[in-house]
């Protein structure tokens, strides 16, 4: 079995022990968190359009720092659900992963139209969805709704428990979002840290008192690294040495050693080789016994007979059902 830095160490300069490195590192990120998240939390508000004359960069600058936010959302997202696991708040195991979403619109400030309109969708637990569309319809926009990363203008989520509720105008419950998690398009451009071993452990949490919570979480985690073939990688393997094959099952890994009952996968075939991808596309098939996952991608030859439910994306933000 692997091991893994479940002790806890005073946190030492980064290029002290890896396991030092690695709580320096996630010390970090929770303080640089702060000023992102409340620029995040602002939804709309954070688009190009209403940023002051001096933000208005090149849209360069704008995805890039729109990509730190979420990466940061989501790390805060993720540490939250540490925390709350081990508090018994959100339990250890994968709960229901029920998505129920009504209505929901995304317009945001500056845009001509909804990016999102009315969209609809009922995907049981530990079922398959999966989400094709032209490029530009709005697929990604939809995934990161449904990961709390954007705010909706409209219209609501449930997942889980919540899903079973009269839906409202509010989005998700934060108990229910910290079991939701997603694997971006290029999650090469989200990774925070330079190695396997601290990519995978970035979020755990650190405190003395989360030891049983930090030795769940190694054992889960030696499971995952067996599953999505990463088991027989060296721990301090640096992430830029990695194919992008390997780098999507990283962050597949880090996502599966969180137990989400719902996992949001964007193109996670693009750009990985055949039998990668025919290697991939199985493993995504397998994981429907653990949770329910959302799947946006163009590779419906691969994915459309593993979907129990397809929805095909229409320019205008519309979502409605397809057979393939
Ligand atoms: N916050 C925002 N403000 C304004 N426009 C946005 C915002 N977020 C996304 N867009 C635009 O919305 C459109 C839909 O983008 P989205 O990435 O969701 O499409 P997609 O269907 O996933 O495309 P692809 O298949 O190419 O990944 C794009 O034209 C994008 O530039």
């Amino acid at each position: 079995m692997t091991a893994f830095p479940v002790s806890l160490r005073s946190c030492g300069p980064c290029d002290s022990t890896q396991q030092g490195s690695n709580l320096h590192h996630t010390s970090a990120a929770r303080r640089k968190t702060k000023l992102p998240l409340a620029a995040a939390a602002d939804g709309p508000g954070a688009s190009p359009a209403a940023m002051p004359g001096d933000a208005k960069g090149s849209m360069g600058q704008m995805a890039a720092m729109q990509g730190f936010m979420q990466q940061m959302a989501q790390l805060q997202q993720q540490m939250q659900a540490q925390q709350q696991a081990m508090q018994g708040k959100a339990g250890s195991k994968a709960g229901s992963g029920h998505l129920k979403v009504e209505g929901l619109t995304f317009h945001p400030a500056g845009a001509p139209a909804p990016l999102l309109n009315g969209a609809c969708l009922d995907l049981p637990a530990n079922s398959m969805g999966l989400v094709h569309g032209r490029s530009g319809s709005g697929k990604t926009t939809l995934l990161h709704l449904l990961a709390g990363l954007s705010k909706p203008t409209s219209g609501s989520i449930s997942i889980g428990e919540d899903a079973g509720q009269q839906a409202g105008s509010v989005p998700a419950s934060a108990a229910a979002r910290c079991k939701t998690g997603i694997v971006f398009q290029f999650p090469e451009r989200h990774f925070l840290a330079s190695t396997l071993l601290q990519e995978l452990t970035l979020t755990w949490p650190q405190r003395v008192q989360d030891m049983p919570a930090r030795q769940e979480l190694a054992l889960r985690l030696d499971g995952v690294l067996q599953r999505t073939g990463l088991r027989h990688l060296a721990m301090d393997t640096r992430l830029e040495q990695l194919s992008d094959g390997y780098k999507r099952r990283v962050a597949l890994a880090a996502q599966l050693a969180r137990a989400p009952s719902l996992l949001l996968l964007d193109e996670p075939l693009a750009g990985v080789d055949w039998p990668t991808r025919a290697s991939l596309a199985s493993l995504l098939g397998e994981l429907k016994k653990d949770c329910t996952l959302l799947i946006v991608s163009h590779d419906l030859q691969e994915l459309s007979p593993l979907a129990d439910k397809i929805w095909r994306m229409h320019p205008g933000g519309q979502l409605l059902p397809s057979t393939s």
